[in-house]
């Protein structure tokens, strides 16, 4: 599948930039919600941009690795029982989307359980969780193809549905250890570094998380991204780098959550260019490797609440930042507007 991703147009910069300039206030007062509206603006290729039904999807996947529960504190059945709980309103994602007014959808990429025909669960699975790369690769170049492919396709019916700013979340028990080696594979940071409390390993746990992961990215050596996103990826992952992908492709705002989300982020933005030019970076999550990737990235999130969640949780709660930038540059009175003086007279 082929992405075509397009550098911002950035022929409105200097439109936008002086319409957020001639606004009742000091020249940058409003400091970051000043570069997100010109950024949205950018992408939108207005300088009276919107945000159309903002949505989260969240993508469900098993792991594998975490039927052994070596790398993983929580039993890999939490996966399968997150998500009804996701489809039942009680997870923290719900909180949030709901305070917020933003679409929620789930979606199975491949947890190891069939649901029963439940409403709200849109069925993408790809098989029942991945394989366990201490022996083989995650999944097939073949199964990481159809998720990429099908990530990219949910995006294209919320984009169709009015949708122009979207943010991904995940729930897989064991991904944080498939995030930490996709960062180490692309990021070249070594993989003790990469490799985090997840939802909680700490001392020997931790140490036995760290020896496990090095061998296991010792142990394949892949030749491309694609590869490595197969390798060590879960379907919930790829699904997510399909998505962003699509995402770019159709000038939508892309919120990015914590690790695991922009370890599926990484993984896109070494398959194309531009990709970066559509994301906001929501939070920093307390996963130590988040600010790592981050760094790598040379980007800056918009809050750090030192939250190590995922689900999509830490782009709901930075969303209403996004729409104070939209109010100010829709509604402000600019100086003229107002009367307000700007030299002494
Ligand atoms: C109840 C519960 C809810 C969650 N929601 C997100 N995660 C997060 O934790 C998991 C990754 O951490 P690890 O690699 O240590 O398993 C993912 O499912 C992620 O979404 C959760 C984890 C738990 C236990
Ligand atoms: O930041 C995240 O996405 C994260 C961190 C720990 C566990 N699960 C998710």
């Amino acid at each position: 599948m082929n992405f075509t991703i397009t550098p911002l147009d950035k022929s409105l910069e200097s439109k936008i930039q002086h319409k957020i300039n001639l606004k009742t206030k000091p020249v940058g007062s409003l400091g970051v919600l000043e570069k997100i509206a010109l950024q949205i603006g950018l992408i939108q290729h207005t300088s009276v941009p919107s945000l159309d039904n903002p949505t989260i999807l969240v993508f469900a996947g098993d792991h594998g690795i975490a039927e052994k529960g070596e790398v993983n504190p929580y039993p890999q059945v939490v996966t399968q029982q997150m998500v009804y709980n996701f489809l039942h309103g009680g997870a923290a994602i719900n909180a949030f989307c709901n305070q917020h007014h933003i679409a929620l959808k789930i979606v199975d990429a491949g947890v190891n359980h069939d649901f029963d025909q439940i409403e709200g669960l849109i069925d993408a699975k790809i098989a029942y969780g991945t394989k366990n790369y201490e022996n083989e690769p995650a999944m097939s170049r073949d199964e990481c193809c159809k998720a990429i492919q099908t990530g990219a396709s949910l995006v294209t019916e919320v984009y169709n549905d009015g949708c122009n700013i979207i943010g991904f979340g995940e729930m897989g028990i064991g991904n944080s250890s498939a995030a930490s080696l996709l960062m180490s594979y692309f990021t070249k940071i070594p993989i003790e570094e990469c490799v985090g409390a997840g939802t909680g390993v700490q001392g020997d746990a931790k140490k036995k998380k760290q020896a496990v992961l090095q061998s296991v990215f010792q142990k394949h050596k892949p030749a491309s991204a694609n590869e490595a996103l197969a390798t060590f990826g879960g379907f919930e992952i790829a699904m997510t780098t399909g998505a962003i992908l699509r995402a770019a492709e159709l000038k939508m705002t892309i919120l990015i959550d914590g690790f695991i989300v922009t370890a599926a982020l990484v993984a896109a933005n070494a398959m194309y260019e531009n990709v970066l030019d559509y994301c906001i970076f929501a939070h920093t999550s307390n996963e130590q490797g988040h600010q790592k990737m981050l760094n790598f990235l040379e980007k800056k999130p918009l809050i750090h609440l030192g939250m190590r969640l995922g689900e999509g949780t830490g782009a709901a709660v930075a969303y209403p930042i996004i729409t104070s930038a939209i109010a100010f540059l829709n509604n402000m009175a600019s100086f003229e507007e107002a009367s307000v003086n700007t030299s002494e007279s």
